[in-house]
């Protein structure tokens, strides 16, 4: 029986990776984790790379199509810093990491971001962009927040999520 989709999103540095990286290692069955941002230049699904945000312009098209088999077998955890262009079939989850916007800005800085990078994922942290994202994309049962500032808040989140896998595979167990 194929394992639940689980998406993790969140603006960039509050936590995604980590996150997804931890449920994958602690799940008790495997899990894909796919980094989407990475997926993204590893495969070519960008029409182009803006050097001014030094970003990649994804081609959702074909993001989606590359993903649709992967989805279609299930047990999958997809990061990304959005979430509405998944459809609201695919996920049998949505967590959205949040975390307090100063704490933020450091982790950005760190990682060197050019300043309007981090300014513009610094404000969009503020006006919740992403949650609001997933709260009017998906159900609001299988959009669960969760603050991401501290390591114990990391330990607590990733033990809630495999708590949730644990159940999910209880209640899908005959199907
Ligand atoms: N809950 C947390 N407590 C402490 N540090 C964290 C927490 N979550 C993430 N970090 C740190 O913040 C940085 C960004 O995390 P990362 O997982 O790369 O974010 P994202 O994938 O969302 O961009 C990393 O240095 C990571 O160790």
């Amino acid at each position: 029986m194929p394992g639940p989709v689980i998406i993790i999103t969140g603006t960039p540095g509050t936590g995604k990776s980590t996150h997804a990286q931890l449920v994958a290692n602690d799940s008790p069955i495997p899990l894909k984790n796919i980094n989407i941002s990475e997926y993204v230049k590893e495969n070519a699904l960008y029409e182009n790379y803006d050097e001014e945000w030094q970003t990649y312009t994804v081609d959702e098209d074909r993001l989606l199509d590359n993903l649709e088999p992967l989805v279609a077998q299930g047990s999958l955890i997809l990061d990304w810093h959005t979430c509405d262009v998944f459809p609201e079939r695919w996920p049998d989850l949505v967590v959205v990491l949040t975390c307090n916007h100063t704490k933020l800005w450091d982790r950005l800085e760190k990682r060197g971001y050019p300043l309007k990078k981090i300014q513009e994922n610094n404000e969009a942290e503020i006006m919740q962009v992403v949650l609001e994202e997933a709260r009017s994309s998906y159900p609001a049962e299988i959009v669960v927040e969760l603050e991401s500032e501290t390591s114990e808040q990391l330990e607590s989140n990733v033990s809630r999520i495999i708590a949730w896998i644990n159940s999910w595979l209880e209640n899908h167990k005959n199907s």
